[in-house]
């Protein structure tokens, strides 16, 4: 029997879109996601009723495409925008043209390491996970597999979801397994800051009742010293399940001992802003989270995801990817260290299930009573095509 050779790529293209998507920050006035929301620039004022104030929505989507010499696409979205695309185009596309998808090891090792001098975390590897994505699709849609087929398959029938987002009561009322809170408030608002942090918490375990999971997303904006009386108080007060990056992502020393000081059953987590192999090991190695919650458009796709989901499956580690649409739903479904997923709740209020990534993605699947059904998926890659009616710019050429 033949050995199947893939076509190679021959062209690699990088387009820009501003408008949610992939950058879901980039919303519109109004929105949950951008009203007052603790970071770490909270401390300035002028800083603290938007995140889109000190430019959290900057970048916009890249939009990574490889055409193969048949004319098959692959494609993938993240966060990136221009910026990335100038390193996708000018940098990246030289360890791609005239190669089969099928090398996406070598491929992976080669734009990490030629890149390494100035990349390693942030804007880089969210190229080069883009790129990484749009080979899995490609190699799936060469093949006729879902991503998750060719990940091993998968190890349940269907996929349970908390919801980020402001309206815990309303998540519940649809079927998800939790509801994660934004922080709005940090230490520069002092105890009455923290008063609130916990009445708001207050008032939804009230409304959501004793069994459902209600946790809190800090987005890097504490100290270590806030972040254990705010742990204490939500842990006793109101039953929160767990913390989210309650510190910069580089303290790695002030995670392992707040991971300490945390009442016993608090779980700490972190990692959406952490990258690669090297990274999720320190986080692991030094005992910082009880959960990693690598975003896979963020931390290097998926060829970088099977390394750190698997170590962390060594150490009896949970791996719960940042809310990352069908690129993390096709990864998590075929992992058991990863029993239930992330929908970011990207409605304005949110009241209503809405596709994460709209309107970059003709025919993302929505949970449905807080779950997507494993054969929801099963189509070519990530079963999604990329939306052409959406204005897409190409900055640069290779
Ligand atoms: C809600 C958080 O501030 C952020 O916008 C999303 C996030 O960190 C998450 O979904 O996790
Ligand atoms: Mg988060």
């Amino acid at each position: 029997m033949a050995i199947v050779q893939l076509p190679k790529i021959k062209h690699v293209r990088a387009f820009t879109v501003r408008g949610g998507g992939a950058d879901y920050h980039d919303q519109g006035a109004g929105h949950w996601i951008d009203d007052h929301i603790a970071t770490p620039m909270s401390r300035y004022p002028e800083y603290r009723q938007s995140r889109q104030s000190f430019g959290i929505n900057v970048l916009g989507t890249l939009v990574v495409e490889l055409e193969a010499e048949d004319g098959t696409t692959g494609f993938a979205v993240t966060t990136g925008g221009e910026p990335a695309a100038f390193i996708v185009e000018k940098h990246l596309s030289r360890f791609l043209i005239g190669r089969s998808p099928q090398e996406y090891e070598k491929i992976w090792d080669q734009m990490y390491f030629s890149t390494q001098y100035y990349g390693r975390k942030g804007l880089v590897v969210n190229a080069i996970s883009g790129v990484d994505l749009a080979l899995w699709d490609l190699l799936g849609k060469l093949r006729g597999e879902p991503v998750y087929h060719m990940l091993g398959g998968a190890v349940r029938d269907e996929l349970q979801f908390y919801a980020t987002g402001a309206r815990p009561d309303i998540a519940k009322e649809q079927g998800f397994i939790g509801g994660k809170l934004p922080l709005h408030h940090g230490p520069a608002e002092g105890l009455e800051g923290m008063d609130r942090n916990i009445a708001l918490l207050a008032d939804m375990r009230a409304k959501c009742g004793d069994d459902f999971w209600l946790m809190y997303d800090c987005w890097m904006s504490l100290d270590l010293d806030y972040a254990t009386r705010l742990a204490h108080r939500a842990w006793h007060e109101c039953g929160l399940k767990w913390i989210e990056e309650a510190l910069s992502p580089d303290d790695y020393w002030g995670y392992a001992q707040l991971r300490k000081n945390a009442p016993k059953g608090l779980l700490v987590t972190t990692g959406e802003h952490e990258a690669t192999r090297w990274g999720f090991r320190m986080l692991m190695d030094m005992e910082c989270c009880d959960i990693i919650q690598p975003d896979v458009g963020w931390c290097g796709g998926v060829t970088e995801l099977i390394k750190i989901a698997n170590y962390a499956d060594s150490r009896g580690v949970l791996m719960i990817p940042h809310g990352s649409s069908v690129y993390s739903y096709h990864f998590v479904i075929t992992r058991h260290n990863s029993p239930f997923a992330e929908f970011l709740m990207m409605h304005p209020g949110p009241t209503e299930v809405v596709p994460m990534f709209a309107p970059q993605l003709l025919g993302e699947p929505v949970p449905r009573n807080g779950r997507i059904r494993a054969s929801e998926l099963d189509k070519p890659g990530f079963g999604v095509e990329l939306n052409r009616d959406i204005a897409l710019h190409r900055p640069y050429s290779n």
